[in-house]
């Protein structure tokens, strides 16, 4: 008798559907099976169809309540905009503005996020409260300034010392230096050193745009990955946020070190930053996962348009249609996610954790050749019926159970008045 069980159900494995049987215990999946299992909770149903949960490997949740304040306008102008209303934010906003996020999240079948932002505390709470699971990181950036490296730095590891392993392990902590054009290479230096004596991975944004690039260069002399490279801050526990514009070189040095890098489609499209070379960097090898970015700059937190939009832009970046395939982005959202963060999730496998959503057929899902291209190509993401984290149920026939949505919305609305005025 397991605690779930999920019986007959077209599951993804391996890259392709079967029909299968899950049982979940505890927190992980203690069997797959031909065979019908028998579980405290059962979930049947011949159109069921099961995929592991999309894990959204780059995001700032709680910038929910900015979506819509700065509008068609390329990064650095967009980051002026948002930098002065960030300066309104009060911790109790961030929860609230971090909850809507993960009511949208667990809504788009995603159980995990990695978040850099700020008042992580707050988002810590929210991710203990709904039921997620999260890779979270204070944002830090000391911009050349001593004093401000030495308190962003305290901030940080604080926050790790506090939130390491928590809920059940349902959080990591980790280290989260902004961006290359906005912490200075001793820093990273020192961020890295840190890290590296506690073993913790490194979340950074690099390459995001062509200012970016310019940027580094006039100051160091060389680019983002190369500089970050020289400092030897490049290896297996760092995953970069974007990568848009990288050379060939470049992306040489990422494969070579095994840093992971974040896709982040349509945050990408929407700043008019540019758009990855995905193609390249999975030829490779590289381990490449799926990101919205914060949803002022997607707007929304829908995985299914991401890996959409991720699968189509290859296509004609490359003019190949075979470019990124549907099974590439089904990879990216999934398992290339939790590998990023060295987390054991993001397949349908025993041992695994157990973070699966359940969804069924929709009319656009229909006549079913295979589901992995109507899930790619033709879902809206309503096809999510409910989400399993860590073993237990978030959400089920729709309604989260972990949060209370209404109560969710009014507060963001009512906090939204403050950045009007
Ligand atoms: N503690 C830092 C703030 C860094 S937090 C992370 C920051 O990343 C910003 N951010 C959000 N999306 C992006 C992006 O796509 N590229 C670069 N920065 C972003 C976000 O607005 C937030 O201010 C300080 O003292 O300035
Ligand atoms: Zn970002």
């Amino acid at each position: 008798m397991h605690s779930i069980a999920i019986n007959d159900a077209l599951c993804y494995i391996n890259g392709e559907f079967t029909r299968a049987s899950i049982g979940i215990d505890g927190k992980r999946i203690s069997k797959v099976s031909k065979q019908e299992l028998k579980g405290k909770i059962t979930f049947t149903g011949k159109n069921m169809i099961v995929i592991p949960a999309f894990f959204n490997a780059h995001t700032h949740a709680a910038m929910t309540l900015l979506r819509g304040a700065a509008e068609d306008l390329e990064l650095s102008e967009w980051l002026r905009n948002v930098w002065r209303l960030e300066r309104k934010m009060t911790a109790s906003d961030i929860y609230w503005g971090t909850m809507l996020a993960i009511v949208e999240m667990i809504r788009s079948g995603i159980a995990g996020f990695s978040d850099l932002y700020i008042f992580m505390d707050e988002v810590a709470k929210a991710v203990g409260e709904s039921g997620v699971r999260a890779v979270l990181c204070y944002g830090m950036a000391d911009r050349g300034d001593e004093e401000k490296a030495r308190r962003e730095l305290e901030i940080g590891e604080k926050f790790i010392r506090d939130w390491n392993n928590s809920f059940d392990g349902r959080i990591t902590a980790i280290y989260g230096p902004h961006a290359p054009y906005t912490c200075t290479p001793d820093f990273l230096r020192t961020v890295k050193e840190r890290a590296d004596k506690i073993g913790t991975r490194i979340h950074i944004h690099v390459s995001e745009t062509q200012w970016e690039v310019e940027e580094i260069k006039s100051r160091y002399g060389t680019t983002p990955v190369r500089l970050l490279d020289r400092i030897g801050f490049l290896d297996s526990n760092v995953v970069i946020a974007h990568g848009v514009w990288l050379d060939d070189e470049e992306i040489e040095i990422l494969r070579r070190r095994g840093v992971s890098v974040v896709h982040n489609p349509v945050s990408n499209l929407k700043l008019s930053s540019g758009i990855a070379r995905v193609r390249d960097m999975l030829e490779r090898g590289i381990n490449v996962a799926l990101g919205s970015d914060g949803v002022a700059s997607n707007n929304s937190f829908n995985f299914f348009q991401e890996m959409k939009f991720a699968s189509l832009l290859q296509k004609v970046k490359y003019m190949r249609a075979d470019a990124v395939k549907a099974r590439d982005v089904m990879d990216m959202a999934t398992a290339n996610g939790y590998a990023a963060y060295g987390i054991e999730g993001g397949r349908i496998e025993e041992g695994y954790l157990a973070d699966l959503a359940i969804l069924s057929k929709s009319p656009q899902f229909y006549p079913s050749y295979n589901p992995l291209y109507s899930l790619v190509y033709s879902a809206s993401g309503e096809e999510v019926q409910h989400l399993i984290v860590n073993g237990e149920i978030v959400m089920e026939d729709r309604v989260v159970l972990t949060i209370d949505e209404e109560k969710v919305t009014d507060k963001v609305e009512k906090i939204k008045e403050k950045f009007t005025s």
